[in-house]
Formats: C-alpha cells, structure tokens, sequence
C-alpha cells in the first residue's frame, strides 16, 4: 500500500486491535477522551450523499460554580482541489466554491459556530513550481475579492464565523499575502492574519509568491470565543503561538498545506503541544490528495524533475489544553471535523499546571534581547 492509499492511523488501530487493547492505545496516543458527538442524521446522510467525511467529538469541561459552560462548536475542512491545475482559473475557484459550500451547509446542520478552510483553499498548492503565472491570478482582496463575498454570504446564512485562508493581493502596496480572512457571523470582514514565517524548506519555498506577514498576532474577538490564526509553517515557531496566547486566544487555527515526506511525523506533536503549552485549543487543517501540474518542476534535492510534490495527508485535528486530541480526519477523503469545545478548560488547566504563571517571562524576554544583539556570547563552560 502506497503513502497515499493508507487512510488513517486510527482506521488501522481500529480494525486490527482487540477491545480493550484499543482502550489504552487510544488513551496513550490521544490523551483523555473525546467522546464523539452526537450529529442529526440529516448531516450524516448529507456527508454521505456529497462523499465526505464526517466526524464529531467533544472536549467537556468541569461544571464551575461561577461561570456557565462556554460551549462553542468549531468546524474544520479539508478537501482536494476539485479541478486539474490547468482548468481555466475562474472554474477552479468556483467549482471549489461550490465543493465547500455544500460542505459548509452540513457543518451548518451540525451547529457549527466557526469554520476554518484549508490555507489557500482556493486555489492549488502550486508555489513548488516556482512559477509565478497562472498562480498569482488566484491572488483576491482580502476585503471585496469574490472568496470574501462568497464567505460573507455563508456567514450570514448560517450564522458562522468563518475563517477563510487565501492569496491576498494588496492593490494598494502592490504587494501579495498569505492571509486568513476573519468574517464574522454577522457577515461583516471583522480583519486579517497575514503568515508570519514563510517556509524555505524542500518544494515549500514561497518567499518569492509573498511577503511576510505583517499583522503581528491579531486575535478576534467573536460571539464565540477569542480566535487566532497561525498559518502552516508558523506552526514550528513556539514563539509564534505564544503571542497569539499573549493577545488572549481561546481557540488557534493552524490552515495548512503540507505533504507526507515532509511533516507527517511532526504533525500530530505540534498544534498539540501548542495547546498544551498556551492553555488554549489549536485546530490544525490540512488539505489531501496529490495535486498535477502540466510543467516539470526540481526539489533541488538531486532528484529527477516531476509533476507533483507528493500527497498532502489532511489528518486534520482538535487538541485541547489539557493534552488530549481528538482522532484526525482521514489521510485521503475530503472531510468536515464538528468539535465541541468548552472554552472553560483553558482556565481550569492553566489553575492547574500553571504554565503561564510560572513562566518566568520577563527574565526570557531579557535574555533573549541579549541574544539575538549581535555582540552576544553564549554562556557555555568549557573544561
Ligand atoms: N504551506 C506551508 O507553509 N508549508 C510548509 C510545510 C510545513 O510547514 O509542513
């Protein structure tokens, strides 16, 4: 069986171990249970009818006395491109536009009040090819392109925040962004997250296609919660969730696109660790299938030029605050993650272990203004 074919982890453990011996690895590798939410027949037929995936669970939290439950249901999509790379651009937005739309409708029938799409879900992931036409004329205004449009009139459909990742063209300044549109589920853009680490790794180098983010770690406030963006590569920078967390993040969003030879066994570590971390929950998406494109492009890694840069694995996934996770979407289908999340768990973790009031922050911070200045000596004894 090819990378590509192997539909998931989890399906694996399921179908080849007994019971009880499930039990524990499950409570080994994903932490305490997220039990699975219950979702109407209307949304699972819907998902069938339409071939995706669908899969709910839950993260409860302790009843407090003081405070109500902070109840909130986030979805999370993955999907392939619906098109070949070289259908004319207009019928590849919208035929993808479609494809989420009828995906949306059912996050919709299951009572989700966020939903965050794929990075650049509009377009394929085509920076490996180092080539700049068509792929820039994907690029849309944050604020009046047509995905915006199109995201505003399901957030006011449906009641939905929606966090939309797209190529931003800035007319202004000329300039082109990796950028997550945030719009509220009144409908209005409530702002924007631009990537602030940009990869230069493998087929991932983009720093030619835009720039580095400049909108710092904006955090929106929403009917549902505080939520950030931190978009793909951002996710190996520790230092990158931390300030989201500093702002105030409830729940961080990690849109991604990313291929199995690359990140697959940082993947399942990172977003969690995130969350473990902040005291706060991470949703990490990333898109599937493996994705054509009529020229022959290198990797600058000796081998022969090809088509493809490899399958991108979805696996897309809720971690919580407290170290558990929900099991992933498949490897291989297009999908929708219904997560229910008590937001209140981010202070009753953080009153038990305590990460951030015993980070010793400050002290951090001065050290490491010391170390980044260019007259720095490491402090290291040597016999
Ligand atoms: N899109 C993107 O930033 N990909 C980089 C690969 C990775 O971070 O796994």
């Amino acid at each position: 069986m090819s990378a590509c074919e192997f539909e998931s982890l989890e399906k694996s453990l399921e179908s080849h171990l007994p019971e009880a011996e499930l039990a524990e690895v499950k409570r080994l590798l994903f932490g305490r249970e997220t039990p699975k939410l219950a979702l109407p027949s209307c949304a699972v037929e819907a998902a069938a009818e339409r071939r995706f995936e669908l899969k709910g669970y839950t993260f409860d939290a302790a009843q407090e006395q003081l405070r109500p439950p902070r109840r909130v249901r986030v979805g999370l999509v993955q999907h392939r491109i619906v098109l070949p790379t070289d259908a004319p651009i207009l019928d590849q937005v919208g035929a993808t536009h479609s494809r989420v739309g009828e995906i949306v409708e059912v996050a919709a029938m299951c009572g989700v009040n966020v939903i965050c799409f794929q990075e650049t879900w509009t377009m394929p992931f085509a920076f490996c090819t180092r080539e700049k036409e068509p792929w820039t004329e994907f690029a849309e205004s944050a604020e009046e392109g047509n995905t915006t449009r199109f995201c505003q009139e399901l957030a006011k459909k449906y009641n939905m925040v929606v966090i939309s990742p797209i190529l931003e063209r800035e007319e202004l300044h000329s300039t082109l962004w990796n950028t997550a549109v945030v719009i509220s589920n009144s409908g209005s853009v409530l702002g924007k997250s631009r990537k602030n680490h940009i990869p230069r790794v493998g087929d991932f180098n983009e720093s030619t296609y835009y720039m580095e983010g400049d909108t710092g770690h904006t955090v929106f406030q929403t009917q549902f919660g505080k939520l950030a963006v931190n978009i793909c590569y951002g996710r190996h920078h520790p230092l990158n969730w931390f300030m989201y967390s500093m702002n105030g993040a409830e729940i961080i969003f990690n849109p991604s696109a990313t291929v199995g030879a690359l990140s697959e066994p940082m993947w399942p570590i990172e977003a969690r660790n995130a969350a473990i971390a902040n005291h706060c929950f991470t949703c990490a998406i990333n898109r599937v299938g493996t994705e054509h494109f009529k020229s022959e492009f290198t990797s600058g890694d000796g081998k022969k030029a090809h088509h493809d840069f490899g399958h991108f694995y979805g696996s897309s996934y809720v971690a919580g605050p407290d170290g558990s996770r929900t099991p992933g979407l498949s490897r291989t289908r297009d999908g929708l993650l219904v997560v229910e999340l008590d937001l209140n768990l981010n202070r009753q973790v953080s009153d038990k272990w305590s990460f951030k009031m015993t980070g010793r922050y400050a002290e951090y911070a001065e050290k490491l203004g010391e170390a980044v200045r260019p007259d720095f000596k490491p402090k290291l004894i040597k016999e």
